[in-house]
């Protein structure tokens, strides 16, 4: 059975099947009973794209710094708020992050947009004051193990550098945001407890992150473990200072997010065309794929500001440089629709 939808902003004017009129009424009421009155609130989903850090720190493949620059650019053109532009850590550590310096300078900004960076320490957090960043993202694992393999220190060491170095954020009025990998599992320690999280979540909360970001590195994480984790994490903090951060490993990115909706939390990260992972994260995939989280969220009759076109057509641009199909099955799906 097929529905035509004549002014749908997502949609080619030809008719798609129920799924859509699905996701806009069924699943607000009868897969998500409490949907309905937490979406009230979410009606504006504020998007964390991280394509050009994320999505790219585990490429193989030398991206050179104008195609990364040209990627951002087209990003920026697409109405996403946020866009995490590169990382300056150790390029002996993650060598395609190696022109950070190259990469946030030569970007077209916007004053309406945020192009934070990720920084691992004091070292990272003076190069980036160099090239006049606005906003940082710092990262702290809640699994001892994931900690000591991605930045070479346990969870508490890391703690301590993001302490020193938000010192000098503050001093200059630079925003920070915060991520904790390894949220459900971890690759070298296994299932993680709720209060390792909820720690570690305190601990950045309380020295200066506005928010911190959840995440599920490898993408283990189901709708019960989520949820699990969410209510614990919401009696010592507000939904306000939480987002997700999915990688889609074993295709529960999505219903992951759905269940932080409910629980009110209104910032998600996505990386366009499912880019993503984690170097030091083995197993893992990319993350959710910006343009599913977006037709999703659209479906749903939630504002993201995102030109969903506008990003199919960038997902296939970074997707035909790297020479890999696009993970996102609404690129595959409605770019030979819009384009051919
Ligand atoms: C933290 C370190 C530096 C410790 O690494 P280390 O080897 O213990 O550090 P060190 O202090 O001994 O320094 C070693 C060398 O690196 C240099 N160095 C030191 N710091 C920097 C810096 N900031 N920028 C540039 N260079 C730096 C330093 O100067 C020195 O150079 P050398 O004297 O040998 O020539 C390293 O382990 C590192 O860079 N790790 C980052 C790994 C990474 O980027 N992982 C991916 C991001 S996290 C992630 O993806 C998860 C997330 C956030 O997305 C959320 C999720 O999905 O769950």
């Amino acid at each position: 059975m097929s529905i035509k939808i004549e002014n749908n902003k997502d949609n080619p004017s030809f008719c798609i099947d129920m799924a859509l009129r699905s996701s806009r009424n069924f699943s607000k009421k009868i897969l998500f009973p409490s949907f309905e009155q937490n979406s009230r609130q979410n009606s504006n989903i504020r998007i964390v794209e991280v394509g050009p850090r994320d999505g790219l720190q585990n490429e193989p493949v030398n991206v050179p710094s104008d195609i990364k620059i040209q990627f951002i650019n087209k990003l920026s053109e697409t109405g996403l708020k946020t866009i995490e532009v590169t990382s300056f850590v150790s390029a002996k550590w993650v060598p395609q992050m190696g022109d950070n310096t190259k990469v946030y300078s030569g970007i077209t900004k916007k004053d309406y947009i945020s192009y934070p960076v990720l920084v691992p320490n004091v070292k990272g957090m003076e190069e980036a004051l160099k090239v006049g960043v606005k906003e940082v993202a710092v990262f702290a694992s809640a699994s001892e193990g994931f900690s000591r393999k991605n930045t070479n220190c346990s969870t508490q060491e890391g703690i301590n550098r993001i302490i020193e170095l938000m010192k000098i954020a503050k001093d200059h009025n630079i925003k920070i945001r915060g991520y904790i990998s390894c949220v459900v599992g971890c690759p070298y320690d296994g299932i993680i407890n709720t209060a390792s999280v909820a720690g570690v979540a305190e601990a950045l909360l309380s020295n200066g992150c506005y928010e911190v970001s959840l995440g599920d590195t490898i993408g283990v994480g189901t709708r019960k473990t989520i949820e699990n984790l969410l209510k614990d994490l919401l009696k010592i903090t507000t939904a306000d200072k939480l987002a997700m951060h999915c990688h889609d490993t074993y295709g529960q990115a999505l219903v992951n997010i759905c269940t932080a909706l409910e629980h009110g939390i209104t910032v998600v990260d996505s990386s366009v065309s499912g880019l993503g992972g984690c170097p030091y994260a083995r197993g893992a995939t990319g993350n959710v794929a910006t343009e599913d989280l977006v037709y999703m969220l659209h479906g749903m009759g939630m504002e993201t500001g995102v030109d969903l076109k506008k990003l199919i057509e960038t997902g296939r641009f970074i997707s035909d440089f790297l020479k890999k199909d696009s993970a996102s099955r609404v690129n595959k799906t409605l770019y030979s629709k819009y384009f051919n």
